[in-house]
């Protein structure tokens, strides 16, 4: 299958510091199943990038892989420099699911300040704020909680159960816990799902504000096209191959098509026109 690129440079083909992702050959066996095929990407530092492509198509294994919960991982994949499932890069990787991972019989706030406590322990006794003005645990802790509620636009439900919640914003409890550590990547798996027309704007600014004032890189799934066209970047799969890697402007005038959506058919048209020649010419 093609692997598309415009042939403008990539954004971390410089020097300096390494992309928040890296990927070399990376393959990754599920069952009896290749579900990755010998994937080759980047993915740049302080941006956002999109991963497009339909059901099944592998999106959640490779953020799987990313964040060093999927076996049978073989090629390379670096992750902010490191190995992916490297020790140190825990909490430096905010992790969001499609399933919601909160507790119900929790608030909003108890939930986040019990995902608090285990990423900032701090010590026991350092409970106030010190008189040199340095944050004590306990103080960074609700200070952080306060500001990822805020985030997620939840500060009016932050004393509701969070088994009372709707399947959304239950969604973002989840990716609240994820920002709490201010990671330097953010792997989200499909978190617009189900979500109303201004929630998404909205959660698309969020992503775009921490991109941008808090150079956070971003991994985003969604098979959803039009939220492709508010990605930095794109990497467009397909029965487990990257199909494309680069911007969604790029993609339209490579292709000469209006959306990224016909862009992406376009793509699978001509790798599927590839793969018939290959097979006729065997
Ligand atoms: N536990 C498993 N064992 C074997 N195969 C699996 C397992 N989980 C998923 N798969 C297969 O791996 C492939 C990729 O699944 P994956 O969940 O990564 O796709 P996806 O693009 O994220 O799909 P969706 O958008 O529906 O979430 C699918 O064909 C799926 O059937």
């Amino acid at each position: 299958m093609m692997n598309y690129s415009s042939g403008a440079p990539h954004p971390d083909t410089g020097e300096g510091e390494p992309p928040a992702v890296r990927a070399q050959d990376l393959t990754v066996v599920r069952g009896p199943r290749t579900v990755l095929r010998d994937l080759d990407f980047t993915v740049p530092r302080g941006q956002v990038t999109g991963l497009l492509g339909p059901s099944g198509c592998g999106k959640s294994t490779l953020m799987r892989a990313i964040v060093g919960t999927q076996a049978k991982v073989t090629g390379t994949l670096d992750v902010l420099g490191l190995p992916a499932g490297h020790p140190t890069l825990r909490t430096r990787i905010g992790y969001v699911t499609q399933a919601p991972s909160v507790y119900d019989d929790l608030t909003v706030r108890q939930n986040l300040d019990y995902f608090a406590s285990i990423l900032d322990p701090g010590l026991p006794h350092a409970r106030t704020r010190s008189r040199g003005g340095t944050p004590s645990a306990a103080d960074r802790r609700r200070d952080n909680v306060t500001r990822a509620i805020a985030d997620v636009d939840l500060t009016t439900h932050a004393d509701a159960l969070a088994g009372n919640l709707s399947g959304g914003q239950r969604n973002r409890v989840s990716l609240a816990v994820a920002l709490l550590g201010t990671p330097e990547l953010l792997v989200l798996d499909e978190p617009t799902v189900g979500l109303d027309p201004v929630l998404r704007r909205d959660l698309w600014q969020l992503f775009h504000a921490l991109a941008a004032d808090r150079g956070a890189s971003l991994l985003i799934s969604s098979h959803v096209m039009d939220e492709a066209e508010r990605c930095h970047r794109l990497l467009l799969m397909r029965e487990g191959e990257i199909l494309a890697d680069d911007t969604p402007d790029a993609l339209r005038t490579g292709t000469g098509s209006d959306t990224v959506e016909a862009a992406f058919l376009h793509l699978v048209d001509a790798a599927a026109a590839a793969s018939r020649t290959k097979e006729t010419s065997r």
